[in-house]
C-alpha cells in the first residue's frame, strides 16, 4: 500500500471513531501516524533537489512572495500587472505550468514575485503540480493566497488545509512548548498552566509513536495535540499569508465590503486595476523589511540605496547591518551613530546588539579613527541628515 492510501485509511478510521474521553488517546495516536506519513510523503525522491523541472528559480531581491491559488483566479494576470513580466493568462484552467518570476519595485527594494500553477484539492498528496508548488511556497517569505471573489468561501479553507497538510502554518505563531530530546533520563513532563487538551498519558503515547523515550517537555500554553505533534516534527514553517480576493468587478458592493473587512485580506480587481496600492502596502507590512541607510562620515546618506534587513532572515541588529556590508567589518567597529525611530536621541551611540528600525540612518565609527574625529564631527546637530526629521514624522518620502 502506498503512503497516500495509508493516510486515507487512517483518516477514514478517524472519521469512524467517536470523539470522547475514552477515544482521545487513540485519536491522538492516529494524528501522529498521519503526521509521520505526511513528512515521509514530502521527502524528495532520491537524487532530486526537491523543486523539480521548471520550478528551480533562483532567489533574487530582498524578499520572495509566492502566488498560491486555484486555477484561473487571476494569478498570472496579477503577476503581469505588478511586475511587468508577462505570464500567460487565459480563461482555461492550468494555463500556467511552471514557476514564473517577476520583480516588484517597492520602497526602494526589490521583491521577487512568483507566479505558480493553480493547485487543487489533493495537491498535498501530489495531485497536479501540487508538490512542486508547495515546495516553492515554502521557500518564500510570505504567501499571497489569490481567491476568486465570486466563488465559494470554501476555497480558502480547502487551500489552507492543503498547505497545512504539508507543514505550512499560515498567520500562526509557533506553539509555546519547549521540547528537547535527551539521551537518558526518561520523559520529564511539565506545564506552567492547567492543560485542557493534552495530559501526561497522551503526551507519552504520542512520544512513544515517535519512538522517543527520553525527552524534556514543558507546556507554556494550553496547547493541543496538533500543536504537540508540530513541535515534535519540528519541520513546520510559520508564514504570513494575505488573502487576495480578485475579480471584485463581478460581485456586488455589499459582498466586496464583507470580504474587505476580514483580517489579513485585500480585495482587488485586475480588470479595473483596483486597490493594488493597498495590496502592496499590506505585502510590505507583512514582509517586515527594515531599510537602513548608510551615512558616510561628513556626507548625506544615499536614500535611494538602503541596506535591507529582515527579522526573519538574518536579523536587524547593528551587527547584522555590518555583516551585510562586509563580513570582516564587525571587528573594526567601535560604535555606530544612529538616527531614526530606534534611537532615543539623535544621533545615539549604539553597540552591535542595538536593533534597528525601518528607515534608520547609521554611521559606522571604526576603531582606528581617533576619538576627536569620531565625536567632534557629530556632536553638532547640523550634521544630522537633513531629511531625517521629515522621514521620521511623515510617511516615507519617495526619492
Ligand atoms: N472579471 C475579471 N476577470 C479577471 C480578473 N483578473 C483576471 N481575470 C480573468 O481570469 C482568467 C484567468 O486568469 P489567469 O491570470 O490566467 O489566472 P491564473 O490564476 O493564472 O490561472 P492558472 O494559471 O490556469 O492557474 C482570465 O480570463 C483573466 O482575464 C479580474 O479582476 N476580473
Ligand atoms: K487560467
Ligand atoms: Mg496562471
Amino acid at each position: 500500500m502506498g503512503i497516500v492510501e495509508r493516510i486515507k485509511e487512517i483518516e477514514a478510521e478517524m472519521a469512524r471513531t467517536q470523539k470522547n474521553k475514552a477515544t482521545e488517546y487513540h485519536l491522538g495516536q492516529l494524528k501522529a501516524k498521519i503526521a509521520k506519513l505526511r513528512t515521509q510523503l514530502l521527502e524528495p525522491p532520491k537524487g532530486s533537489s526537491g523543486a523539480g523541472e521548471g520550478f528551480e528559480v533562483t532567489k533574487f531581491g530582498h524578499g520572495r512572495v509566492a502566488l498560491i491559488g486555484f486555477p484561473s483566479v487571476g494569478k498570472s494576470t496579477l503577476l503581469t500587472m505588478l511586475t511587468g513580466t508577462r505570464s500567460e493568462a487565459a480563461s482555461y484552467e492550468f494555463t500556467t505550468l511552471t514557476c514564473i518570476p517577476g520583480i516588484i519595485h517597492y520602497n526602494d527594494t526589490k521583491i521577487q514575485l512568483l507566479d505558480l500553477p493553480g493547485i487543487i484539492e489533493g495537491a498535498s498528496e501530489g495531485k497536479g503540480r501540487g508538490r512542486q508548488v508547495i515546495a516553492v511556497s515554502k521557500s518564500s517569505d510570505i504567501v499571497l493566497m489569490v481567491l476568486d471573489a465570486s466563488k465559494s468561501e470554501g476555497h480558502r479553507q480547502i487551500l489552507t488545509k492543503e498547505l497545512e497538510a504539508v507543514g505550512l502554518r499560515l498567520n500562526k505563531r509557533p506553539p509555546q512548548i519547549y521540547f528537547k530530546k535527551k539521551k537518558t533520563g526518561g520523559i520529564s513532563f511539565n506545564s506552567t498552566m492547567q492543560l485542557t487538551h493534552v495530559d501526561e498519558k497522551l503526551c507519552y503515547q504520542i512520544l512513544h509513536e515517535y519512538k522517543i523515550h527520553n525527552a524534556e517537555i514543558l507546556f507554556r500554553e494550553d496547547a493541543t495535540v496538533d500543536d504537540l505533534i508540530d513541535v515534535i516534527e519540528g519541520n513546520r514553517k510559520y508564514m504570513k499569508c494575505i488573502y487576495v480576493y480578485n475579480k471584485i468587478d463581478v460581485i456586488g458592493i455589499d459582498d466586496v465590503d464583507k470580504l474587505a473587512r476580514q483580517p489579513n485580506s485585500v480585495v482587488i480587481s485586475c480588470n479595473l486595476k483596483l486597490n493594488f496600492d493597498r495590496l502592496l502596502a499590506k505585502m510590505w507590512e507583512a514582509m517586515g523589511l527594515v531599510r537602513v541607510y548608510t551615512k558616510p562620515q561628513g556626507q548625506q546618506p544615499d536614500f535611494s540605496d538602503p541596506v535591507v534587513l529582515s527579522a526573519d532572515r538574518g536579523g536587524c541588529t547593528v551587527e547584522d547591518f555590518c555583516n551585510h556590508i562586509h563580513r570582516s567589518l564587525v571587528k573594526d567597529v567601535k560604535y555606530v551613530l544612529v538616527w531614526g525611530t530606534s534611537a532615543r536621541h539623535y544621533p545615539q551611540h549604539c553597540g552591535l546588539s542595538h536593533v534597528l528600525n525601518d528607515e534608520d540612518v547609521v554611521q559606522i565609527v571604526k576603531k582606528k579613527e581617533t576619538e576627536g574625529e569620531g565625536r567632534g564631527r557629530f556632536k553638532s546637530h547640523s550634521n544630522a541628515p537633513a531629511r531625517i526629521s521629515d522621514r521620521q514624522k511623515k510617511a516615507p518620502l519617495k526619492t
